[in-house]
């Protein structure tokens, strides 16, 4: 089981992911990112889908046409962990260069 982030790595959380938010409600990091329109959404739905096997960690996320609500927890941690920032930063890669493209 992954051990939770510490909490100076709490504290870096808005340099290490930025735009990334710390949720009240739960030990979990949520972001939402708007693209041009739906098929932008799903492509980068697609490509995290890749890496997220990849990795063995899956986000939690809500899409509707052009708007994906991503939320990022450790199930079996019960909380935030490290891969929960690799999954981050490697979204960010993903849909930042997308919306960058557009
Ligand atoms: C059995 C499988 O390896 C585990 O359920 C993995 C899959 N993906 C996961 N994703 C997330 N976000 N948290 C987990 O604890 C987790 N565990």
């Amino acid at each position: 089981m992954q051990p939770l982030i510490t909490n100076t790595q709490r504290d870096h959380l808005s340099v290490d992911c930025p735009d990334w938010k710390l949720m009240s409600s739960r030990d979990a990091l949520q972001k939402t990112f708007v693209f041009k329109n739906f098929q932008e959404a799903f492509s980068c739905m697609s490509e995290i889908a890749v890496i997220a096997e990849e990795l063995n960690h899956h986000p939690e996320w809500f899409n509707v046409w052009n708007r994906l609500d991503i939320t990022l927890s450790t199930h079996d941690s019960d909380g935030l962990t490290l891969k929960d920032i690799q999954l981050a930063k490697a979204i960010d890669r993903i849909c930042l260069k997308k919306l960058l493209e557009a």
